[in-house]
């Protein structure tokens, strides 16, 4: 698996704390900025870390921001991209086996470096369950092409 890996100025703390859990788990990954303290536009990271999602050179990402909303609703608008504010263990792990999430927008505005840690975890560890949940991604699939 490779995991890309973005954040705005406010999100700098468990983006750090997210590379250390990828490393740990031997997890090949970029981290793509912000790089600097001072405040940066969160769609000029998540829309370009989103493409190469979509693209097929990265399998997943993790973007943070300071709520994980803009982060999230910017990600959505690419093709393909199924992303998923999740601020919880048991929603971490039922947007990957429904949704098959490709990419989760955490908030360091909202909660702390270890829960984002566990729930980076339980996100990158937990499989999609297919069937009736297929069916229902490939109808947002058949939109996404009208
Ligand atoms: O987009 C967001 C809110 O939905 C993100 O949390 C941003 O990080 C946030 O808006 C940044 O706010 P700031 O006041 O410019 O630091």
């Amino acid at each position: 698996m490779k995991v890309i890996i973005t954040a705005d100025h406010a999100g700098m703390t468990i983006r750090n704390e997210v590379k250390d859990l990828l490393e740990e788990m031997e997890i090949e990954f970029e981290d793509v900025g912000c790089s600097c303290e001072s405040s940066v536009d969160y769609p000029d990271y998540a829309l370009p870390a989103a493409e190469r999602i979509a693209n097929g050179e990265f399998d997943r990402g993790i973007f943070i921001c300071g709520t994980g909303i803009g982060m999230s609703i910017a990600a959505n608008k690419v093709k393909g991209i199924r992303c998923a504010l999740t601020h919880d263990v048991y929603s971490a792990k039922l947007t990957r086996q429904h949704n098959n999430s490709n990419v989760i927008a955490l908030g360091e505005r909202v909660i702390g470096p270890g829960l984002a840690r566990e729930i980076a975890k339980v996100w990158l560890e937990t499989e999609f369950d297919g069937g009736r949940h297929a069916n229902r991604i490939d109808k947002i699939k058949t939109y996404e092409e009208k």
